[in-house]
C-alpha cells in the first residue's frame, strides 16, 4: 500500500520547514508536525527577536553620537514593553508567513507532538498515524543549565523575550554566543550586567585577538566582566538573587540569566522500543548524507550538533529535498567550509575561516595582519569606539585562510569578503583590490604590515 506521505517532517523550524518546501518543490507528498511555533527557535526566540533587541539596544550610543554632530537629544527615554511588544507583534506577523509559506508549497500542517513509532511510521499527539516514505527529524535544541542548588531560579534565553519588567541588575552565565550578546543588550537597554564565565577569556574557539579585543571593548561599554568565575548556588535574600560564587563570595542581582549552552530536543521522540545513534549530549548521529542510524530517518539542524546556526539548518534542509526529490541531485555532500558567523555583541564579531591558533595547525607558517583603528563616525566626540580587523594568511600559497573583524556592521562586512575567501583569494588579491573610502571595509584591502608567525 502506497505511503501516506514520501517525506513527514517533525519540526517546522529553521532546517525543517526548508526541506519541506523544497522537497514539496521536487514533486514529493510532504507533511510537516509543528508544536510550538512556526519558523522554530530562529524566528521566534532566536536570531530574528535577538537581532531586533540588539538594535533596540544600540540607541543609547547613537543619541550620545547625535549629539557630538550638533542635535539636542535632551530627554530620552526608553520603554521596554514598548520594545517587548512590538518585537512579539513582528514575530506573530513572521509565524503567519512561515505557516503560509507551507500552506502554499502544498505541503500538508499538522499542529501537535510528532512521534516515530518505528520505520516509516510517525504519530501526531500519539494518534493520528502517519505513514511516510522517509523521516526527517529536525526539532532542534533546548537550552541546557547544568545542575547546582537553586538552579530552578535562574532564567534561560527564551525567557528575555518576553520578561515583564527588565531588572535593574543582571548576571549573565556563559561565554558564548548567547551569553555575549544577551549581556550587551541588556547593557545597551541600561541594565547593570554581569558576565560570568568560568574559565579565562570568554567566546573560546573565536581567534584569540579578537577575543580579547571583545573583551576590553565591552568592558568599556560598561559590562562587568568576570572570568575564572563560577556559580555554586543560588538563593533568594529580600527579593533578589545572591549567587554564591565557587571561589568564595557573592553577587547579588535581580535576575540570573544561563546561557550554558544548547542541547538537542528529543523528548517524547521515540516511541518505547525505537532507539537512534546519539552522541555523548544525546545528539543524532548522522552521516554525510544526513542518515540516522535507521533506515529511512534522517536529521539536520541543532538535533545533530554540529553548527547551530540557522544558514547551516538551511543548507541541510534545501540539500536533503534535492538529495531525496530532485531530478538532478546534488553532486556532493553539504559543503561546510569556511562558514562565515557573526556573534551580536558589542562590538560585532564577524569571522570566516580559521583563527590563528587554527591556521597555525594546519600551515606551518602564517602571516598575520592587524589593523585596530577607531571608526570616522567616532571622530567628532569623545566616543572611544574601536575596531579591529585582522587577516591570517598562509605564507606558502598566499590564501587568506582566515578574516576576523569586531567593530560596527562586522556582519554585513564579513559576509562579502566570505565569498571571496571561499574562492581561495589570496594577499596578494586583496592587495589588488581598490578600497572603498572612507569606510571600515576598506582596512581589509590596506593592510600592509604583517607579521610571520611559524609553528
Ligand atoms: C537566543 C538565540 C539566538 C540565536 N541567534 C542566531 C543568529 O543570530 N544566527 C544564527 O545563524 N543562528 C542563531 N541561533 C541558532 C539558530 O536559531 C538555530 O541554529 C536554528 O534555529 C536551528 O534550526 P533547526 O531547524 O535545527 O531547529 P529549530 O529552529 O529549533 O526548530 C525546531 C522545531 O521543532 C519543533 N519540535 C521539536 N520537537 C518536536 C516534536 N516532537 N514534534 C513537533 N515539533 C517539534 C520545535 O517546536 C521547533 O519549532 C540562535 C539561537 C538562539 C537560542
Ligand atoms: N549570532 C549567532 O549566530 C548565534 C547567536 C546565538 C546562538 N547561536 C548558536 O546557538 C548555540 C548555543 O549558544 P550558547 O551561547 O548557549 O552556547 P555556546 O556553546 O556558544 O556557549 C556556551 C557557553 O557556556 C559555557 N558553559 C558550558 N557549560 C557550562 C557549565 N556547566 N558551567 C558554566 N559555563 C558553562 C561554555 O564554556 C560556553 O562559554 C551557539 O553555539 C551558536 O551556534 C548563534
Amino acid at each position: 500500500m502506497a505511503n501516506d506521505f514520501d517525506l513527514v517532517v517533525i519540526g517546522a523550524g529553521s532546517g525543517g520547514v526548508r526541506a519541506a518546501r523544497m522537497a514539496a518543490g521536487h514533486g514529493a507528498r510532504v507533511a510537516i508536525i509543528e508544536e510550538r511555533f512556526f519558523g522554530g527557535t530562529c524566528v521566534n526566540v532566536g536570531c530574528v527577536p535577538k537581532k531586533l533587541f540588539a538594535y533596540g539596544a544600540g540607541f543609547a550610543n547613537e543619541f550620545q553620537l547625535a549629539a557630538d554632530y550638533g542635535y539636542t537629544v535632551d530627554g530620552w527615554s526608553f520603554d521596554w514593553a514598548t520594545l517587548r511588544d512590538n518585537k512579539t507583534r513582528e514575530i506573530a506577523r513572521l509565524n503567519g508567513i512561515y505557516r503560509r509559506l507551507l500552506d502554499n508549497a502544498g505541503v500538508t500542517v499538522f499542529e501537535g507532538h510528532g512521534r516515530i513509532e518505528g520505520p516509516g511510521r510517525v504519530s501526531v499527539d500519539g494518534d493520528r498515524q502517519l505513514s511516510a516514505g522517509h523521516i526527517l527529524i529536525a526539532t532542534g535544541g533546548k537550552p541546557f543549565v547544568p545542575e547546582f542548588p537553586g538552579n530552578e531560579r535562574v532564567r534561560i534565553s527564551d525567557d528575555l523575550f518576553y520578561l515583564d519588567k527588565l531588572p535593574d541588575t543582571v548576571a549573565v552565565v556563559g561565554g558564548g554566543y548567547i551569553a555575549s550578546e544577551f549581556a550587551s543588550i541588556l547593557n545597551g537597554l541600561g541594565v547593570t550586567v554581569h558576565q560570568l564565565y568560568r574559565r579565562e577569556l570568554f567566546l573560546r574557539g573565536f581567534d584569540h585577538d579578537v577575543r580579547v579585543f571583545v573583551a576590553e571593548q565591552m568592558g568599556a561599554h560598561g559590562v562587568k566582566l568576570h572570568f575564572n568565575t563560577d556559580v555554586a548556588s543560588v538563593q533568594e535574600r529580600d527579593g533578589r538573587q545572591v549567587l554564591n560564587l565557587t571561589g568564595g563570595g557573592e553577587l547579588v542581582v535581580d535576575e540570573v540569566f544561563y546561557a550554558t549552552g544548547r542541547v538537542p530536543r528529543l523528548d517524547g521522540l521515540l516511541a518505547d522500543g525505537v532507539s537512534l545513534d546519539t552522541g555523548d549530549n544525546g545528539a543524532v548521529r548522522v552521516d554525510d548524507q544526513l542518515r540516522t542510524s535507521m533506515d529511512g530517518v534522517y536529521a539536520l539542524g541543532d538535533v545533530t550538533d554540529r553548527l547551530q546556526l540557522t544558514p547551516v539548518a538551511l543548507a541541510e534542509g534545501t540539500w536533503l529535498a534535492a538529495w531525496l526529490f530532485a531530478k538532478d541531485k546534488p553532486q556532493g555532500p553539504v559543503d561546510y567550509r569556511d562558514v562565515p558567523t557573526a556573534v551580536f555583541c558589542q562590538p560585532n564579531i564577524g569571522t570566516v575561516g580559521l583563527t590563528e591558533e587554527q591556521a597555525l595547525e594546519r600551515h606551518a607558517t602564517v602571516r598575520v595582519y592587524r589593523g585596530r583603528f577607531r571608526p570616522m563616525r567616532y571622530t567628532l566626540g569623545d566616543i572611544q569606539e574601536k575596531t579591529l580587523v585582522k587577516l591570517i594568511v598562509d605564507d606558502a600559497s598566499d590564501r587568506v585562510v582566515g578574516l576576523h573583524m569586531a567593530g560596527e556592521e562586522a556582519a554585513e562586512i564579513t559576509q562579502g569578503f566570505a565569498v571571496a575567501i571561499r574562492m581561495g583569494a589570496t594577499k596578494a588579491d586583496f592587495d589588488a583590490t581598490l578600497g572603498i573610502h572612507p569606510s571600515s571595509a576598506e582596512e581589509f584591502v590596506t593592510l600592509r604590515q604583517g607579521e610571520t608567525v611559524s609553528r
